[in-house]
């Protein structure tokens, strides 16, 4: 098609990209930049539920819009906020100031996809990924050349594109309002990025970065690192990859701050405030600053370890039994290997019964010694619930961590402890005043026989019991539950190939859920999007997934394992193996096992 110079569309853009853009509008899009097209326009319900997800997305950042909108409009400019598919979105106040763009089909709802609307600043800014500026010559259709507007790129957690920000004006000829539109468009749309990173990595530690001779650092409020317990990158935003040293952001997952700033984990996680990073590696002197996740600020005494690197995991189950001895004050038993889960049912146990009050008290007894330090730091935490319940007036809970680790010198005070506190009065309403969970990683009754645990100890520890599983005696529900986590770190539902789940399913977890999660987490990231395939996965796994070891158990012996666990109570071995309660019945039937009693298995 011959270009019109000079016809039609009039002058020829200077800017490359904005005649680029024409040049598509032409010969791609078959646009006339005289016809008058009406704006494509989407229904209301898809309109209202396009903007419920965009509100959802940004989270606390929503709040940022209406200063925006203010500081807009002193300079004349109108607050659009689209999204990425350049729809106009209903999230500011008010209806565009000008009615001259109402007229021309600037409202919520409109789609400016240049294919329908010809070049315009958001479809500019999202093609470039950057922030743009088209004014009104600019513009392929002429009806539009009224208009300026500028726009600003909104990115996610992720670095996806996920919108824009735009400031839409009546074009005066006036750069200089531009141009402070576009700063405070772009100052915003970090703090969006921010907020969108910080919720996502709520339960990470997170390390800021700023250049320490920045006079603004609102400029780099979305410089942000999340890394996980042992200081290795789990996330980062492209501003932050640029400030570390230019890599793209998915270069720098797994790579430790050692690797990247020369300043171990233990050395930021010990500095307070801002901490100063000059090593000649980076382009200007960096200060780096570590946050830690809320669970683990509330954390009292000594930092025995990390925090966990992930938030608190949703819908956890929690067994009736236990919620019911829980509720009647009696101590709770949650046993488990490692990382399968019983700090955050004992947690949730907590919070179930007090939603808005204090948190649960832990003991480490793994750190109690035989001394009087050791003494103390038994009895300090039993006051300090006790005094909770005084405060608040109500139940407190102790959460007793590690007891497999619990010396017998301690365990005899444990006793004593247990049994002052047994002879404490309940609530006028016969509620109690202080709930006991203890955590055990090993079954207690080998620790038993084995004269490592004191069996009064453990029959006052034992009101209710719960195992929980490991995750290789789950074969059936191991898929549902990576897809889970998949979705719970993704914010979305990720799909898994089939080789990638061949590979999840031989590897043995010996981290269980805290090892699955961070797998998961680490998959969907370095999937970016995309269904997670065998390569997103840790090397680690398929090494170790190839060679079977002992933890590979057969399922006859897995069946053993889980009814031995749960006293043979079938309904609980069940949902250990994930398995209903026929078909664990039919299995116990055709591998020829008896209760004990009857036959010894
Ligand atoms: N039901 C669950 N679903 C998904 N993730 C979970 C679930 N329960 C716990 N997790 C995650 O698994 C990890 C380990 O949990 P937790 O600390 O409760 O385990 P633990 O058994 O107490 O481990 P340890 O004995 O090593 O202290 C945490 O990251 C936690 O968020």
């Amino acid at each position: 098609m011959e270009h019109l110079h000079g016809g039609k569309l009039g002058r020829r853009p200077p800017d490359p990209l904005v005649a680029a853009s024409w040049r598509r509008c032409e010969d791609l899009h078959h646009l006339l930049p005289d016809v008058s097209r009406p704006v494509l326009r989407f229904q209301q319900s898809e309109i209202r539920q396009r903007a419920e997800c965009f509100a959802e997305m940004l989270g606390d950042g929503l709040g940022q819009l209406a200063p925006l909108e203010s500081a807009l409009a002193c300079g004349g400019g109108t607050l659009l906020v689209s999204d990425a598919e350049q729809v106009l979105l209903p999230l500011t106040s008010a209806a565009p100031a000008d009615a001259a763009m109402v007229r021309r089909g600037i409202v919520a709802g409109s789609c400016w996809d240049e294919r329908v609307a010809g070049t315009n600043g958001i479809q500019m800014a999202l093609t470039a990924q950057a922030p743009f500026t088209v004014r009104g010559a600019d513009h392929f259709f002429v009806a539009l050349r009224q208009f300026s507007c500028c726009s600003v790129p909104i990115l996610d957690a992720e670095n996806r594109i996920v919108g824009a920000l735009t400031s839409a004006a009546v074009d005066r000829k006036q750069g200089a309002n531009q141009a402070l539109a576009a700063t405070v468009l772009q100052i915003t749309a970090r703090r969006l990025q921010a907020a969108m990173f910080r919720r996502r990595h709520a339960g990470d530690v997170l390390l800021s970065l700023a250049p320490l001779d920045a006079s603004d650092l609102d400029g780099t409020v979305n410089a942000l690192i999340a890394l996980d317990d042992r200081g290795r990158v789990l996330a980062a935003t492209r501003r932050a990859a640029r400030m570390a040293g230019g890599e793209c952001p998915d270069a720098m997952i797994g790579k430790t701050t050692e690797t990247l700033f020369g300043i171990g984990f233990d050395g930021l996680v010990g500095a307070p405030g801002w901490f100063a990073r000059s090593d000649g590696r980076h382009p200007a002197p960096l200060g780096l600053q570590v946050s830690l996740p809320v669970s683990a600020r509330r954390t009292t005494g000594p930092r025995a370890t990390v925090p966990e690197p992930a938030s608190p995991p949703r819908d956890v189950e929690i067994p009736a039994e236990a919620e019911a001895a829980f509720g009647e004050g009696l101590p709770v038993l949650l046993i488990g290997e490692t990382g399968t889960g019983k700090t955050t049912l004992a947690r949730q146990l907590h919070s179930n019964l007090n939603p808005t009050g204090a948190e649960a008290v832990t003991i480490d007894c793994a750190q109690v010694e035989a001394t009087e330090a050791g003494r103390l730091r038994l009895r300090l935490p039993v006051e300090q619930a006790l005094q909770i319940t005084r405060d608040s007036g109500g139940a407190a809970t102790l959460i007793l961590d590690h007891l497999e680790a619990l010396a017998p010198v301690p365990q005899a005070w444990l006793v004593e402890l247990l049994s002052l506190l047994e002879e404490r009065p309940a609530f006028p309403d016969g509620a109690p005043t202080l709930r006991i969970v203890g955590l055990f990683a090993r079954p207690p009754e080998d620790l038993v026989a084995a004269g490592r645990l004191r069996d009064d100890l453990l029959y006052r520890l034992q009101g209710a019991r719960v195992v929980l599983p490991r995750l290789r005696d789950c074969p059936l529900m191991l898929e549902n539950i990576l897809m889970r986590l998949a979705r719970e770190a993704a914010g979305r539902r990720v799909p898994i190939s089939a080789a990638a789940l061949g590979v999840l399913a031989a590897y043995p977890w010996p981290g269980n859920l805290r090892e699955a999660r961070h797998v998961m987490r680490l998959a969907c990231s370095r999937a970016g999007g995309r269904p997670i395939r065998s390569r997103d996965l840790p090397s680690h796994l398929a090494a170790a997934a190839s060679a079977p070891g002992p933890e590979a158990a057969p399922a006859e012996a897995r069946l053993v394992q889980a009814l031995r666990a749960t006293g043979w109570n079938v309904s609980a071995a069940a949902r250990m193996l994930g398995l209903s309660r026929s078909t664990l019945h039919r299995k116990i039937r055709n591998a020829g096992l008896d209760r004990p009693g009857s036959r010894p298995i």
